[in-house]
């Protein structure tokens, strides 16, 4: 059975905003909170950023393969800005103790300024649907992950922000660059694989409120669906970039 409900509203220049509600909340009428605006990154906006992720990506503290505790490496390159996120330890720290000790990159104010934009449209868009739902949060930290076409990530919830950031309900802010992705999620376990999104070049997507702990991954990378003009103008390889803004508040 069908584990989810989709309501779409035009809105914001013909974007298209999508509000998936989840089952349990649906029985109590209560919205997920989970916000989808396709497009919403303009061609020149992903250019711009495909620079800038390049340019930091090859710096101290840029992009490298993590491991986790086991030892197995994701399918995929990370780069921390702002705080580094451990996969090891599942905690954020100044400097990357478990790799090179290099401290990440400060948040550019570009980035800062389209997560700030990119948190009032979602908002704005969880309102215009009704709901109203969606918490403010502060963007103090973005993940960049590139995808390789064989690239994924497993189910799992973004829960090492602080007590009082996941309590709240700060939403966590992801923008998608380059090749599609299939994106899974659930609100009840990791195992539940029943409920997809494919995520476009220049979506944007947030969970908060009640859809903090979401359970997500990305099992699939779609080749060659990336736009061309971004790869053209970008030399982008094959994969896919997914940023994520997310508030740490001690
Ligand atoms: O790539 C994505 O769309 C999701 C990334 C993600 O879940 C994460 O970095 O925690
Ligand atoms: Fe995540």
């Amino acid at each position: 059975m069908q584990s989810k409900a989709v309501l779409v509203c035009k809105m914001l220049s013909k974007l298209e905003a999508v509000l998936v509600w989840g089952r349990k909340m649906q029985s109590k009428a209560v919205p997920v909170c989970v916000v989808l605006l396709r497009g919403w990154l303009t061609l020149d906006q992903q250019i711009e950023f495909v620079a800038n992720i390049r340019e930091l990506g090859m710096g101290n503290g840029g992009f490298y393969t993590p491991s986790y505790g086991d030892g197995a490496r994701l399918s995929l390159q990370m780069m921390c800005l702002g705080k580094h996120w451990d996969p090891r330890s599942g905690k954020y720290e100044e400097v990357r103790t478990q790799y090179d000790g290099a401290a990440p990159p400060p948040m550019p104010l570009l980035f800062l300024q389209t997560a700030q934009a990119a948190l009032g449209a979602a908002r704005e868009a969880d309102q215009q649907a009704g709901k109203g739902s969606m918490p403010d949060m502060r963007p103090e930290i973005c993940l960049v992950n590139f995808y390789p076409p064989s690239g994924k990530l497993g189910m799992h919830q973004d829960k090492s922000e602080s007590a009082r950031s996941l309590q709240r309900g700060a939403p966590v802010l992801s923008l998608s660059i380059g090749d599609s992705a299939d994106f899974h999620y659930s609100m009840d376990s990791r195992e539940d694989m029943r409920a997809r999104v494919v995520l476009e070049s220049g979506d944007l997507l947030v969970f908060g409120g009640p859809a903090r702990l979401l359970y997500h991954g990305v099992p699939t990378i779609h080749p060659k669906t990336a736009p061309p003009a971004l790869v053209t103008r970008t030399g982008l390889r094959p994969g896919r970039l997914n940023l994520t803004f997310r508030e740490f508040k001690d």
